[in-house]
C-alpha cells in the first residue's frame, strides 16, 4: 500500500472575480518509507500541493488516499498519524518554546509522562535546550524553524510533511537538520514529503522527485532518472599541449557540445556509452595535461525543467 496516492488533483483559487487554476490533474504515488521531494520554481504550486496532501486544504477535484484512507472523508484519522513543519512557522508568540511544544503535544492527544518525554525528546533532537524557556517572539528565524521541526515529530508521525525545512538556517544547522531528517526516517521508517529550493538538499535527501511547473507535473523520478531523461550530460574539461582536430570531437556519438579555448577544450557528453574513451583517443596527437569531469547535478535538471 502506498503511503499516499493522488489521482487527478486539481485546485483553483478565486481572486476578486477571477478563478485561477493552480494545480492541474496531479497524479502520483508516494511509497512507504520514501523521501519524496516536490520541487519547482516559485509559484509552481508546491505549497498548495503539500497543503492538500497534508489535508490542510481540500482539492477541487480528484481523489487522495493517505495511509490507505480517503483524505476527503477520514481527515481526522489521517491527521493523528501525520505532521507538518511549515517553512513559515507561526506559534503563539508569548509562549515559551517548551510551552508551545507542550500545547502542540496536547493537541495531538498526548498527556502525562508521554507528553513530557515527547517534548523533551523533540527539544533535544533539535538542540533547543538553551532556548526552551525563551518566548517564541524572541527567537531567531532559524530557531523558530527548529521549533516547527521539533513540533512535527511530537506525535511520531507516519508521514512527515516538511515545507522548506532548512530555509533560514545557517549552513551548519541546515546540515545538522538534514542529518536529523535522515536519522528520523531511517530509524522510524517514516515517509517524508518535502519541498525545497536548495537542490543539493533534494539530491542528498530525496529518493524521488516530482517537479512542478505552472501547476503541472513536469517530471517524476529519481534524481538519476531525471538527469538521464533530460539528457543532461557530464562536463569534461581537457587541458592539452599540441594539436588536435576539433571536428573529430564534434562527430563522436554522445558528444553534445564542444567549446574550444586556447589549450583547453570543454565538452558536454553523455556518459552512458563509450564516449569517454573515444574522446581521449581524439587527443592522440597531443599531450593531455589535465582532465576535469563534472557530473550533472539537480541544479542542471531544475534549470532545464524550469525553462
Ligand atoms: N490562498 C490563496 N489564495 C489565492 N491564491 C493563492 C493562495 N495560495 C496560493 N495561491 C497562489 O497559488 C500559486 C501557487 O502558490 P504556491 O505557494 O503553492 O507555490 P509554490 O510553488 O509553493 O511557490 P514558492 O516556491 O514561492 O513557495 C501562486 O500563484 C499563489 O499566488
Amino acid at each position: 500500500m502506498p503511503a499516499l496516492r493522488a489521482e487527478k488533483i486539481c485546485k483553483s483559487f478565486r481572486r476578486l472575480f477571477k478563478e485561477k487554476m493552480i494545480l492541474f490533474d496531479i497524479s502520483l504515488s508516494i511509497e512507504e518509507g520514501e523521501v519524496f521531494g516536490i520541487l519547482g520554481p516559485n509559484g509552481a504550486g508546491k505549497t498548495t500541493l503539500m497543503s492538500i496532501f497534508s489535508t490542510l486544504i481540500r482539492p477541487d477535484g480528484g481523489s487522495l488516499e493517505v495511509l490507505g484512507r480517503d483524505a476527503l472523508r477520514d481527515t481526522h484519522a489521517i491527521r493523528e498519524r501525520i505532521n507538518i513543519s511549515s517553512g513559515n512557522p507561526n506559534f503563539p508568540w508569548s509562549l515559551t518554546v517548551r510551552e508551545n511544544l507542550r500545547h502542540s503535544a496536547m493537541l495531538y492527544g498526548l498527556y502525562g509522562r508521554s507528553l513530557y518525554r515527547s517534548v523533551d525528546d523533540a527539544i533535544s533532537a533539535f538542540e533547543l535546550g538553551p532556548q526552551s524557556d525563551a518566548k517564541f517572539e524572541t527567537l531567531s528565524t532559524g530557531q523558530k524553524q527548529r521549533v516547527s521541526l521539533a513540533k512535527s515529530i511530537l506525535n511520531r508521525p507516519q508521514i512527515l510533511f516538511l515545507d522548506e525545512p532548512t530555509s533560514g538556517l545557517d549552513p551548519e544547522m541546515a546540515m545538522k537538520t538534514r542529518d536529523l531528517i535522515k536519522k528520523i526516517y531511517q530509524e522510524e521508517e517514516i515517509t517524508v514529503v518535502l519541498t525545497t529550493h536548495y537542490m543539493p538538499e533534494a539530491e542528498e535527501l530525496c529518493d524521488r522527485i516530482a517537479f512542478l511547473r505552472e501547476g503541472r507535473l513536469a517530471a517524476l523520478g529519481t534524481p538519476k532518472e531525471l538527469k538521464r531523461a533530460l539528457q543532461i550530460g557530464h562536463r569534461i574539461t581537457i587541458e592539452y599541449q599540441g594539436v588536435i582536430d576539433p571536428v573529430r570531437l564534434r562527430i563522436i556519438p554522445g558528444v553534445m557540445e564542444v567549446r574550444e579555448l586556447s589549450g583547453r577544450v570543454e565538452m558536454i557528453f553523455d556518459h552512458s556509452g563509450r564516449t569517454f574513451s573515444t574522446i581521449i583517443k581524439a587527443f592522440d596527437g597531443a599531450d593531455i595535461l589535465d582532465i576535469e569531469i563534472e557530473q550533472p547535478d539537480l541544479e542542471d535538471v531544475f534549470l532545464e525543467l524550469a525553462r
